[in-house]
């Protein structure tokens, strides 16, 4: 675990001297891929979605990285978008492609440290080297680490070549969808984090405390509706699926957010084996990265870098979430490519 320098890699923990507390560092690399290439927002552009062209880095353990991996399994684009997966271990190297620990190796260039794909992008480059990261095959840079915006890109920027309508994050759905978005990352995704990387009891405690306030309010919304935003499955719901299913497993443990399991509360336990059981999800799930990689690369919170063999898990139970009316996926209106669009779709003629 550690961090670049003006491009030379240092093995050092986070820093929570200040107050005790774990403060994630922004990702620095913002740009956005588009249809043609037009810009995103805050980019200069020249990121054209293109077949082959982009490569995507992730930690099969890591939540903010299996984002990514379900979006692109979900919007089809396993063809288009390769795949290199780091290890699980993350020791005084950081993340690195050593088969020992699972990883597939660096497709592009035989890597063995995922911190050379980030002085690959800048030798001179400074902060974490964190999964996800999005990497341009064709301009050779990084396209973007932040896992937030590497799904939405991936929700609609491919479709002219995926012919795909499946949409995630639909217009009529956003100022819901945000709202969830803006409780559910710092208290419940990055809660659990704040609870298990805290240096003092009065930090872990209070992120401990909003983690299951948040909890208790979730899952009352839930007993109301079939999914966060309502009767569409969107990106929220695969945002919070991703902290959810490391809960019972990892964080319940290793990052002592033991109040309860996500077992204990009876809609969220369903909710989360329903998105488990979402066609392509549970092949994007590995508990052997996900535990191994906490517990025995944390050994300042694990010293000893055992792995627990538990907790026996029961995902594929059915979810008895039917009751609740659900309408699976929003769908773009408009033509699947080669199909053409039935008169019936038709704006009426003059
Ligand atoms: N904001 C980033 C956070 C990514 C992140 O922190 N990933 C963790 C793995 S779960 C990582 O690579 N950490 C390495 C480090 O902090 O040194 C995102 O959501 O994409």
């Amino acid at each position: 675990m550690g961090l670049l320098i003006e491009g030379r890699w240092h093995d050092q923990w986070y820093d929570t001297s200040k107050d005790g507390r774990f403060r994630r560092e922004q990702a620095q690399r913002r740009n956005w891929i588009t249809p043609d290439g037009s810009p995103g927002p805050g980019d200069t552009g020249g990121f054209a979605a293109e077949t082959g062209r982009y490569h995507l880095y992730v930690s099969l353990a890591c939540p903010w990285a299996h984002r990514t991996l379900i979006l692109r399994r979900l919007k089809g684009l396993e063809a288009l978008i390769g795949v290199s997966v780091v290890g699980w271990l993350m020791g005084e190297h950081g993340w690195t492609f050593d088969p020992q620990y699972g990883s597939t190796g660096d497709a592009l260039d035989g890597f063995d440290y995922l911190h050379q794909r980030y002085t690959a992008d800048d030798p001179a480059y400074t902060g974490r080297v964190t999964v996800p990261l999005l990497w341009d095959r064709q301009l050779e840079r990084i396209v973007n680490n932040e896992s937030a915006e590497i799904i939405r890109m991936l929700n609609s920027a491919f479709d002219g070549l995926t012919g795909s309508r499946l949409d995630f994050y639909p217009a009529p759905l956003r100022g819901e969808i945000d709202a969830l978005n803006a409780r559910i990352y710092p208290n419940v995704n990055n809660g659990v984090y704040r609870a298990g990387f805290a240096t003092t009891q009065a930090a872990y405690e209070e992120a401990f405390d909003r983690l299951f306030a948040e909890l208790d309010v979730l899952e009352t919304l839930l007993g109301e509706r079939r999914y966060l935003a309502g009767e569409y499955l969107t990106e929220a719901d695969w945002r919070l699926f991703t902290t959810l299913i490391r809960f019972d497993a990892v964080y319940h443990g290793h990052f002592k957010c033991n109040l309860r399991r996500i077992v204990d509360y009876p809609n969220l336990s369903g909710w989360l084996r329903e998105l488990y059981q979402w066609p392509g999800v549970a092949g994007t799930v590995n508990f052997t990265h996900i535990k191994s990689h906490y517990y025995a690369s944390h050994r300042t919170i694990n010293p000893t870098g055992i792995v627990p063999k538990g907790p026996a898990l029961d995902l594929d139970r059915p979810h008895d979430r039917a009751h609740l009316p659900g309408r699976g996926v929003w769908e773009r209106p408009g033509a699947y490519r080669g199909e053409s669009v039935r008169p019936a779709q038709r704006s009426p003629g003059p």
